[in-house]
């Protein structure tokens, strides 16, 4: 039996503001993530929920009866629970409980590929365990076998053996929290270097799935070093949640020699557990820098506009607010919408694998990124051909004529670049 999935019970708390159904049905799709079978749903009314046992009174005693009957192996609550709030529902219902936010750690967990992610989910899972040493049957789902209980289990414990596990995970979060900090040393001199190089940073921001890894993907293929070879390295693209944890940043040469940084970013879901934002705030940087967002929306996703709405929370939990953004619709293909097609300044509707989509996108790129170059004719002395080499290195000239002491170019210049070339402006 060792593939049998659990089975789960979903249950929150439905107010004026949320969308219940929406996030009920994201909910599921976490637990889905996780290798659990949701078998049945449960709301209540509330507009805050109760501090000793998330429901209202009467509604607990409903629920350990609907657990019964529908034979679960866990319950798991749409929000955040407090420890006691885990411990008093598991108390009158019986049933392991589990909440949104450990569902969403423990498919990060899982996904985590490379050391800094990997250091940046195990530091939330502890942030989160902290407090709820003694409180839950079983905190961590057992990915492997799909067998409940896991490692976590510490009830009944005495005294002492709770403050050594205290103790042990306090000490193991200096030590993460050390790690992290000398890994991002490094990658800080890396962004310096970029900021030195000044090229504009453009970053993939959305909800997780919308396609944020394939656009980039596709756009390394074609303007990526080694592109013309045939040999850019790829990121991570797939059909789940969560797929990406990591940022990576790359560099874009366009044929007109116009060059950008491309960041892909981790996706969101509504309610990103604190401990994971704080986490990852360092790997969220790149969108907080970025000189323009890319906002990817899954327009073949019925629930795309509660995804806007996430996303836009997400980043401002992140402290990211007031960069220009353009919104790319994308999936068209999958919607049967007529693709692509651009809406005002800052809209656009594609498909991520069509060439076209992409020349679009990137126009409109371009367009925001480069507003404020200008077009200058230069007059470069025959005796300062470096400068002339160094041009052309870096840009498509518009026209290029000869007098006798000189080449006269005309070309497109950013702002700093006409600075620099100020006195061979003519
Ligand atoms: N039909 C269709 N599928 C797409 C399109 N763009 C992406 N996909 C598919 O959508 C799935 C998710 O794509 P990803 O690029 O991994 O999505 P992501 O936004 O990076 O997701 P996370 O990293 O999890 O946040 C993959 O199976 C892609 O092949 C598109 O324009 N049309
Ligand atoms: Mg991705």
């Amino acid at each position: 039996m060792e593939n049998k999935r659990r089975r789960v019970f979903l249950v929150g708390l439905a107010n004026q503001k949320d969308n219940i159904e929406y996030e009920l049905e994201e909910l599921a799709n976490l637990a889905e993530a996780n290798h659990l079978e949701p078998v049945e749903s449960f709301t209540q009314m509330l507009e805050r929920p109760n501090p000793a046992t998330y429901f209202g009174k009467g509604k607990v005693a409903e629920l350990a009866d609907h657990a019964k009957t529908y034979d679960v192996d866990m319950i798991i609550a749409n929000d955040e629970l407090t420890p006691s709030q885990i411990r008093n529902l598991e108390q009158e219902t019986g049933t392991t409980v589990v909440d949104r936010t450990g569902l969403i750690l423990d498919i990060f967990a899982q996904r985590a590929q490379t050391k800094n992610a990997k250091l940046q989910v195990q530091l939330a899972r502890l942030q989160y365990q902290l407090p709820r040493l003694r409180t839950s049957m079983s905190i961590t789902l057992d990915q492997q076998t799909g067998a409940g209980g896991g490692g976590f289990t510490s009830r009944g414990a005495g005294e002492t053996k709770l403050e050594q596990s205290r103790r042990r995970i306090t000490k193991q979060m200096v030590h993460i929290r050390q790690e992290l900090a000398d890994i991002e040393k490094s990658e800080g001199t890396r962004s310096a270097q970029r900021q030195h190089n000044q090229l504009p940073n453009v970053a993939l921001v959305g909800y997780t799935n919308a396609g944020k890894s394939t656009i980039m993907n596709q756009l390394l293929h074609r303007f990526g070093v080694g592109a013309t070879s045939g040999t850019t390295k790829q990121v991570f693209e797939k059909d789940m949640l969560f797929a990406t944890l990591n940022t990576t940043v790359r560099q874009l040469t366009l044929p007109d020699k116009h060059q950008f940084l491309l960041s892909d970013t981790v996706g969101f879901v509504s309610k990103l557990p604190h401990n994971l934002i704080e986490a990852f705030k360092s790997t969220l940087s790149e969108a907080a820098n970025a000189d323009l967002l890319l906002n990817i929306v899954d327009i073949s996703d019925e629930n795309y506009q509660d995804m806007i709405h996430t996303t836009q929370e997400t980043l401002a939990q992140i402290g990211v607010s007031g960069r220009p953004m353009i919104t790319v619709f994308n999936k068209a293909d999958k919607a049967g919408l007529p693709f692509p097609e651009i809406t005002g300044d800052n809209t656009i509707t594609i498909s991520a694998l069509d060439t076209t989509s992409q020349d679009v996108l990137i126009d409109l790129i371009k367009k925001h990124i480069f507003k404020n170059d200008v077009v200058v004719k230069l007059h470069i002395p025959f005796t300062q051909g470096n400068i002339q080499a160094k041009l052309a290195a870096n840009h498509t000239f518009i026209s290029e004529n000869f007098d006798e002491s000189g080449t006269i170019i005309e070309v497109t210049l950013s702002p700093d670049e006409a600075h620099l070339y100020a006195p061979f402006i003519i």
